[in-house]
């Protein structure tokens, strides 16, 4: 482990991993069932004093449905009677889940990697995980190993496969505490003891002995007691999966690659490989409380696809799933917004890198179309791509080193017209594809290729 924030093991980084540039989570679990919390704002963007009991993120309902008062809380009793939260284990029936459609769907949107929930806080597997008993959906709820099925279908279609493991949090194998605001004193509850420990360890080799997963994604850390069984593990890991990566949250133990989450850690998006996961609404589990404006629309996907691309990352973009296995309509058509700009911008997107300091400027927000035009770039070994968004009346000038774009080569945009024409501090681009919230990406080439 070196302490070089840009290569924080100094084990190069798959290519596979870089050139992604796009994954899909998928936080599916019995919190699907109630599927309910307040929208109440991003993690990182949102006061921390009010976080836990009024608790945007779905996946955390038996948490916040403990904290006395909370709307959850009265929630949980008006509809549930307060009933334990493993019932909510054998309503989940998945009836209708259909991995090789989410698959399609994924492939179709240019993910190159798929990262389901194995085990999240709640400590129920979506696998036959030993040390669970019946406390998993192979024996209970849905009665299938999902992450096999998943894994199945995303291999056939070429994708790569992850498991997200919720190693520091388990409210169930460990101290069952609920978490408050003024519990983060105590770490917020997390369980440190030996057992869990071997708990823990035990079930993610049995994850990578299994699906010998591309991601190993572990979240919240990993107990005290644990930490001396982690470089074996990785050791076994990457002897197993020797184009694995392994992400940053395992209390600083290793990471091939660091991770930001909505707004949070987003100082981490400087390191040389690096992950934003956010939902496509503000949770990871499905809320049904969520309406269009908590949802990212297909342009502010894409924005946020491009943004972090042009910056060198990639974003992992959760989906929902509701309990029967469909995707909520309202994220699925995000999806589908993706897999059609796709068709038409996947070359300006994946296997490329940003453009180095100073070659060009990136343009400000045009959420309203006012302002400079939102422009990113990235590049590949012999063009540079300009993506456009709400430049009025589809003309931009975008700000180039000059020599760095080849002049006799006229631009290029994918499936429109395009006229260009170099200008003192850049070049003059217009299309009326480049007035629209979508970006538009104008391929250039490069005087110096390479
Ligand atoms: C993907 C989501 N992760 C949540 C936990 N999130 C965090 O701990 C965010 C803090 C964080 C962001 N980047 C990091 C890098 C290293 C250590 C912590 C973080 C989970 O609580 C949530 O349910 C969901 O699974």
């Amino acid at each position: 482990m070196t302490d070089d924030p840009q290569s924080p093991t100094g084990r190069p980084v798959p290519a596979w991993f870089t050139d992604a540039k796009f994954g899909i989570f998928v936080h599916w679990g019995a919190y699907s069932v109630p599927a309910w919390a307040e929208p109440t704002g991003e993690l990182g963007a949102t006061d921390p004093e009010v976080w836990f009991a009024h608790n945007p993120y779905a996946e955390w309902y038996w948490n916040t449905s403990q904290i006395e008062g909370s709307p959850a809380w009265e929630h949980h009793r008006a509809v549930y009677g307060g009933r334990p939260y493993d019932d909510f284990l054998d309503l989940w029936r998945a009836e209708s889940f259909d991995p090789g459609d989410w698959a399609d769907l994924f492939a179709r949107a240019g993910a190159r990697y798929v990262v389901p929930t194995t085990k999240h806080h709640d400590g129920i597997a979506l696998w036959d995980a030993p040390g669970t008993g019946t406390r998993n959906t192979v024996h209970r709820g849905p009665r299938r190993d999902l992450v096999a099925d998943l894994a199945g279908a995303v291999r056939a279609r070429g994708l790569r496969f992850g498991v997200y493991y919720s190693g520091g949090l388990d409210w169930y194998a460990g101290r069952r505490a609920v978490i408050r605001h003024e519990d983060r004193i105590d770490d917020y509850g997390r369980p440190h003891e030996a057992a869990y420990a071997a708990y823990a360890l035990r079930q993610v080799r049995d994850l990578i002995d299994r699906y010998r997963p591309d991601v190993l994604w572990n979240d919240i850390g990993w107990p005290d007691l644990g930490m001396a069984d982690l470089p074996g593990m990785f050791a076994g890991y990457y002897a197993a999966v020797p184009e694995g990566v392994v992400n940053d949250r395992w209390d600083g133990a290793h990471a091939d690659y660091l991770t930001s989450e909505y707004q949070a850690n987003r100082q981490n998006e400087t390191a040389a490989a690096w992950e934003n996961c956010r939902g496509v609404g503000l949770s990871f589990g499905y809320n049904r409380n969520e309406g269009p404006e908590d949802l990212l629309d297909t342009a502010g996907a894409v924005r946020l696809l491009v943004d972090v691309v042009s910056r060198g990352g990639n974003l992992l973009l959760n989906v929902g799933p509701k309990a029967d296995g469909t995707l909520p309509e309202e994220q699925r058509a995000v999806l589908e917004g993706i897999a059609s700009w796709m068709t038409h911008h996947a070359a300006a997107v994946h296997a490329t890198r940003p453009l180095e300091p100073g070659d060009a400027v990136p343009g400000g927000e045009t959420a309203d179309g006012e302002g400079p035009p939102w422009v990113r770039w990235t590049r590949d070994d012999r063009h540079a791509y300009a993506f456009v968004a709400g430049a009025p009346g589809g003309e931009a000038v975008l700000k180039v080193r000059p020599g760095l774009l080849d002049p006799a080569t006229a631009a290029r945009l994918d499936g429109g017209p395009v006229s260009a024409a170099a200008v003192s501090d850049g070049v003059r681009v217009a299309s009326p594809w480049l007035d629209a919230p979508l970006p538009a990406a104008v391929r250039f080439s490069l005087a110096s290729p390479g």
